[in-house]
């Protein structure tokens, strides 16, 4: 049954593959001419912000779903169990505080990109610091994200490596640059509906193989795949549930909350109602493709029990195992393959013309613009598709890159979200939540933020610790008595092995980056702030603010608050309005329901007080 000895793909296969690239490319060219015909930056890049919720909300799912989750995560389960599923609890918290603390701030302010921000808040320089850092983050995981659906079909199907990495490379930047964003959201709908639809086949198809659901089951039981809540609270164990469900609080917070990738998606919204309902709904979705990849790793161990099968393979990683057990169930269903490959891809495309889009708007925004002040809105729209351009030429170069790296792809893009996102994420915390913060003290945060996450990133891959719970192999029946030497002898073997010092420090969950590099940048942009003199209240932009303090003692009386909290950001003299640029006129939309606080705080505020400065957008 070696599906690299039968001929895995039929006409009908490379038919679906190619409508797939089609139908993406047709997408492209749809919004190329219609609409306002991609002839302004507010249309390409913000796509008019008049999207609705539903497009908004599965965009937002395709954008960090990428061929290395659908690949990543069944290779995880099949051996490791199913403890990482356990990420799935931090989707609760790490979609809620962007729906009700980033969204309304970054929405208010109506930026295009979010490191906008972060000029308004501190300085042009922390501004340039974050969209750099946001650049390099952007653009190393783009690499692995084209890679990794092309390296994992070479080595089982003998698809052509470069050529498939070229073709995604080409067909994205092509939709990319003519369709803008629109085209950007709109494929992500089309593609993520192929993406679960691929997954959903490999799962039916494989349990039918296997034997049922209940034959599933009893094996992933006897061979020890279904993990219990591990509540260790040691941060060197790769995957607790505090690395899971804490940790992956602060990676989803610095994707969902931060990234220009999604903050973008916020803002091209029609309203702020439509954004922060949009994060309610990638929830579910998200709950559904967590839930969908780890059956399949599940259903994975059931079929082959533990037993080793790359030996088949070119190259003999758990990654490529997982495109051998789908092609193994796939073959002989004409279409099915082809389908799961255009899954694959669509996966693959949807991240990372997300890329290319957002790594465009920063360039523009926060790099280009500012010296150009008068650049001609026709001119700034060629330059910007002029760098979704560049930009998707230089992931193929990326991707050549990636081809160096050797950890599971799930744990390289993990550990780039972690320690380049937890410090972006630490950055507009600092922001946000602490007034005193100045610029200074923000620089010397992020820069502190990175050196240490890179010491500890780098550090791991050097020493090479490793901290994954062996389990055993197979799904045989495991004797009582057998069963607690092992657990005797791994618990002898877990005190031999727990690694001190500095090694102990390298050895930190990869799950607790995120944390722990964003922690550091607060920590030393605090500590800075003090030192050089804190941020006066009346130097801090109004909304950029988020009050953290007295949202949480909003159950204590007002005079006790007043006390407590020595700024409030809310509440401006009124002196301080008419320093405030006049207020802009803005293109669609109605003025009033954006600018205006909430019902539950306009009791408190005043309604100019609120009133946001703005920055001045190319309005034509
Ligand atoms: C971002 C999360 C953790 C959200 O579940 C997940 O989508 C994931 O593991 N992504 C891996 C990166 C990728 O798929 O490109
Ligand atoms: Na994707």
């Amino acid at each position: 049954m070696d599906p690299s000895e039968q001929k895995l793909f039929t006409v009908l296969d490379y038919v679906i593959f190619g409508v797939l690239l089609a139908a993406s490319a047709c997408i492209g060219l749809y919004y190329a001419l219609s609409g306002g015909r991609q002839r302004t930056t507010q249309e390409f890049l913000m796509a008019d912000r008049s999207m609705h919720c539903l497009p908004v909300s599965l965009s937002l799912i395709a954008s960090f779903q990428s061929a290395v989750a659908i690949i990543g995560v069944p290779a995880e389960i099949y051996s490791h169990g199913t403890q990482y599923w356990f990420i799935g609890c931090a989707y609760i918290l790490g979609l809620l505080i962007p729906a009700h603390v980033f969204i309304p701030v970054l929405y208010r302010l109506r930026l295009s990109s979010a490191y906008q921000y972060l000029e308004l808040r501190f300085s042009k320089a922390v501004r340039i610091c974050g969209t750099l850092t946001f650049i390099f983050q952007m653009v190393i995981y783009m690499g692995v994200c084209v890679y990794t659906p092309a390296f994992a079909l070479n080595a089982v199907t003998g698809f052509e490596l470069w050529g498939t990495v070229l073709v995604t490379g080409l067909v994205c930047t092509l939709y990319t640059t003519m369709g803008g964003l629109k085209a950007v959201i709109w494929t992500d709908v089309f593609q993520t509906v192929v993406m679960f639809a691929g997954q959903l086949a490999v799962i039916v198809v494989g349990v039918q193989r296997t034997g049922g659901v209940s034959e599933v089951w009893k094996k992933v039981v006897e061979g020890n795949r279904i993990s219990g809540l591990d509540l260790n609270p040691d941060p060197t164990e790769r995957h607790t549930f505090w690395t899971l469900g804490v940790g992956g609080v602060f990676l989803m917070l610095s994707l969902y909350g931060v990234n220009q990738a999604q903050v973008q998606r916020y803002l091209s919204s029609r309203t702020e109602r439509d954004a922060v309902r949009s994060c309610y709904v990638v929830f579910p979705s998200l709950q559904l493709a967590l839930a969908l990849s780890c059956i399949m790793g599940l259903v994975m161990f059931a079929r082959y029990c533990g037993e080793d099968h790359t030996d088949k393979l070119r190259n003999s990683s758990r990654d490529a195992m997982v495109i051998y057990f789908v092609m193994d169930m796939l073959q002989g269903l004409p279409g099915l393959p082809g389908l799961f490959v255009a899954c694959l891809f669509s996966a693959a495309l949807s991240t990372i013309s997300s890329a290319f889009n957002s790594l465009a708007t920063v360039t523009m925004e926060d790099l280009i613009k500012p010296h150009f002040p008068s650049m001609s809105e026709v001119r700034a729209t060629l330059v910007s598709k002029a760098l979704a351009l560049s930009y998707g030429l230089l992931c193929l170069a990326m991707a050549y890159l990636t081809h160096l790296m050797g950890d599971s792809v799930l744990q390289v893009a993990l550990k780039i979200f972690g320690m380049v996102g937890g410090p972006i994420l630490g950055l507009f915390c600092l922001g946000m939540f602490f007034p005193c913060a100045n610029s200074t003290g923000a620089v010397t945060g992020l820069g502190a933020g990175l050196a240490t996450a890179f010491w500890v990133g780098i550090g791991s891959i050097v020493t090479r610790t490793y901290n994954a719970k062996q389990l055993p192999p197979n799904c045989g029946v495991v004797l009582p008595s057998e069963n607690a030497t092992t657990a005797l002898q791994t618990a002898f073997s877990d005190v031999m092995r727990r690694p001190s010092g500095l090694k102990r420090f390298y050895s930190l969950s990869y799950m607790w980056y995120s944390a722990f590099s964003c922690v550091t940048v607060i920590l030393v942009g605090l500590i800075i702030s003090f030192l050089t003199g804190p941020m006066k209240e009346e130097d801090v932009t109004p909304g950029t603010i988020y009050p953290l303090v007295e949202k949480l003692l909003c159950f204590l009386p007002e005079h006790v608050k007043t006390k407590l909290c020595c700024v409030s950001p809310l509440r401006r003299p009124s002196s301080e309005q008419q320093r405030l640029p006049p207020q802009h006129k803005e293109r669609n939309g109605p003025t009033c329901p954006r600018q205006t606080p909430s019902p539950e705080e306009s009791d408190r505020v005043s309604s100019e007080a609120y009133t946001p400065f703005v920055e001045h957008e190319t309005v034509v």
